[in-house]
């Protein structure tokens, strides 16, 4: 989009030399060049919403450098491939600002600049720096960004002050999740989206709560040499190490080529190393290539993490870190995940349970079926293709004892429904083996007796649970899992998903989800205060010749007790007037897990001072996981 030289008074007018001004103060001197075509009020109108909206600011030159102590050494704060970055304080508000003077190697003209700047400030996301504003005067172009005050993310892991401890795990993944959620808006939320391009360590920054902030974003074409093509841009240097493959084979770079390079900010979480390190041995000095081969040994996994972490995190956790990880620096492009997809497995790695061992991820929170299966693999998934609705959540995340009963009682409903349902089909397989056109001519009648079990299931079920008494045991949920031929374990392989979701009808989650995830920057300590929703809905595909019409719907349940695993599959006809009863079911698929299982053990090495002075791997022994069948058995 190209604006208006004049509706910006710092280029031109005198007046707005001495006074910071925002955009839509300025909209009044628009004026039309050989570019726009003649513009109605109507448009004019809509261009000053747009500015209104960014409510970006201009600056002229004399008052950043007021702000910067005249651009004086000691507000240096860095320079980087567009330039230097000053610290500030803005003189009208007081207001911390960096000030970002861009070089004057292949200066754009105002229009350009004009353009790019308000494009940029219109890119506004809790994880991205914000830009306040801009001056372009005479042959100067700076941008003003808010001030990040904890340093990058850079800093904090490779220069740390003395004193300063080291970041811990869950720290780790809150950032990651940030930076994902920040990619994700520029990726996802922004048409068309926005390739970043320049994602590393030194980009993103943290305030002094660790909150990750992406800066540099949407900055390419403001880029020194974008206009001189005789100018090489230090910066390429800057992101060697970060560059996906595609990009030092000359190809076009995608929103994939972002999250190769958020896989390398990712693997400088869990390692502490750098990205590129030169002073390494020749082959630890590409942190990529170091790791690749550790990826394929997932024994090795503990090895990779940083020193630093003193093995304080679950074996769980940093499995799923490094299986995403992986993932991203997958050398096809295609073969990497959507940042959604990533930002919704940080989500949960990023939240602090009591016991430290993140809670498993549903598989219909992901867009790309890829990452639940690769997940899996590290028991960090569940398998169980299902919807999470917001109510779940809700009900989930509430701290009541009376939802949780609640919850506990329709459980134990649909738990009774199912098994009359599947004891019904096995009935039915039965008669099919003994009669091949059996089951047609007895369906009407079969299908009546199943209404009248599950009426009665549903009689005997409430009336159980409104004296309190008898629960049904899980054993029957198991020997309801069995009589569904399922068969499920933690470290179930893909060919098990995939059983298991075929088995249920349900479509993969490219075609049949739609997630939503949302969290807001409360994402905390408490699991309990983690503002998240995660909303699934498997939907129909009419074009498929589906006899069935399965609506699955299913949910998490993070379960505080480290002794339950236990599987919980209840399928039920439900009769719905709108609906064509026979071809109705509504499959709820619940799996409820350990919050310990071998897999999920946690590391701890709390003895800093051990003589060695190499810490030993402490294993908080699993406690002992309790399958109910066994129990039963
Ligand atoms: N909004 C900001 N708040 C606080 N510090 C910032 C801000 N923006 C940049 N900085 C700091 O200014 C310095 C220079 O930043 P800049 O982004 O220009 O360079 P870089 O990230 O080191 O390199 P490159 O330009 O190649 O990405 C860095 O130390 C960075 O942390």
């Amino acid at each position: 989009m190209i604006i208006m030289m004049n509706c910006f008074p710092c280029f031109t007018s005198q007046k707005s030399r001495n006074s910071p001004c925002t955009t839509n103060e300025t909209n009044e001197n628009v004026e039309h060049d050989e570019f726009r075509p003649p513009v109605a009020a109507t448009t004019k109108r809509i261009e000053e919403r747009e500015t209104e909206q960014t409510s970006l600011k201009t600056f002229n030159f004399r008052e950043l450098a007021t702000a910067t102590k005249n651009f004086r050494q000691e507000c240096l704060l860095g320079e980087g491939g567009f330039g230097r970055v000053y610290k500030g304080t803005l003189q009208s508000t007081g207001q911390l600002v960096a000030v970002k003077q861009l070089d004057k190697h292949g200066l754009h003209g105002n229009k350009e600049f004009q353009a790019e700047v308000l494009s940029l400030a219109k890119l506004e996301h809790p994880n991205l720096v914000k830009l306040i504003g801009y001056c372009a005067d005479g042959d100067q172009r700076l941008l003003v960004f808010e001030y990040v005050s904890g340093g990058s993310l850079q800093d904090h892991l490779y220069e740390q002050k003395s004193g300063q401890k080291p970041m811990d795990w869950i720290t780790r993944m809150k950032i990651a999740f940030g930076a994902a959620q920040g990619l994700d808006y520029l990726h996802d939320k922004v048409n068309p989206p926005v390739i970043y391009r320049d994602l590393k360590a030194s980009n993103i920054l943290l305030d002094a709560e660790f909150y990750p902030k992406l800066c540099d974003f949407g900055l390419h074409n403001l880029e020194p040499g974008t206009c001189d093509s005789l100018f090489l841009s230090s910066r390429v240097m800057d992101t060697y190490g970060y560059s996906a493959p595609e990009y030092t084979r000359g190809d076009d770079l995608t929103v994939k080529s972002d999250v190769y390079s958020f896989g390398v900010v990712l693997l400088e979480l869990i390692t502490g190393r750098r990205a590129i390190d030169t002073t390494k041995s020749n082959d630890e000095q590409n942190l990529v290539a170091w790791a690749q081969p550790i990826f394929r040994d997932p024994k090795r996994y503990p090895d990779m993490a940083d020193p630093l972490l003193r093995k304080n995190f679950s074996e769980r956790g940093l499995n799923q870190a490094v299986a995403i990880t992986s993932m991203c620096l997958q050398e096809e492009p295609t073969a990497r995940p959507l940042i959604s997809d990533v930002m919704v497995a940080l989500s949960f790695l990023s939240m602090s349970t009591e016991d430290g061992i993140p809670a498993t991820v549903p598989m219909s929170s992901f867009r790309d079926k890829s990452m639940s299966i690769a997940l899996s693999r590290h028991g960090s998934c569940s398998v169980t293709p299902f919807c999470l609705s917001r109510k779940d959540v809700n009900n989930k995340s509430s701290s009541s004892s009376d939802s949780e009963d609640e919850e506990e009682e329709k459980a134990e409903k649909e738990e009774e429904e199912e098994s009359v349902r599947s004891k019904k089909k096995e009935e039915q397989e039965e008669t099919a083996g003994d009669s091949d056109d059996g089951s047609d001519s007895n369906s009407e009648k079969d299908q009546e007796e199943e209404h009248s079990q599950l009426e009665k299931a549903r009689e005997s079920s409430s009336s159980s649970s409104d004296s309190g008494s008898e629960r049904r045991s899980i054993d029957e949920t198991n020997a309801t899992a069995q009589s569904l031929k399922i068969k499920y374990s933690y470290s179930s392989e893909e060919e098990d998903n995939e059983k298991l979701s075929s088995k249920s009808s349900c479509k993969s989650n490219e075609e049949s989800t739609f997630s939503r995830y949302d969290s807001d920057r409360d994402h905390d300590d408490s699991s309990r205060n983690t503002s998240m929703r995660i909303n699934s809905l498997a939907h129909d595909d009419n074009e498929e010749d589906e006899e069935e019409n399965l609506e699955t719907r299913s949910y998490r349940d993070h379960d505080d007790s480290p002794r339950n695993t236990s599987m919980r599959i209840n399928s039920l006809a439900h009769d719905d007037d709108e609906e064509d009863e026979e071809e109705n079911h509504e499959t709820r698929l619940e799996h409820i897990h350990s919050s310990k299982s071998e897999d999920q053990s946690v590391y701890s090495d709390d003895d800093a001072g051990e003589a060695s002075g190499e810490s030993s791997l402490h294993r908080m022994e699993p406690e002992e996981e309790e399958h109910i069948s066994s129990d039963h058995d």
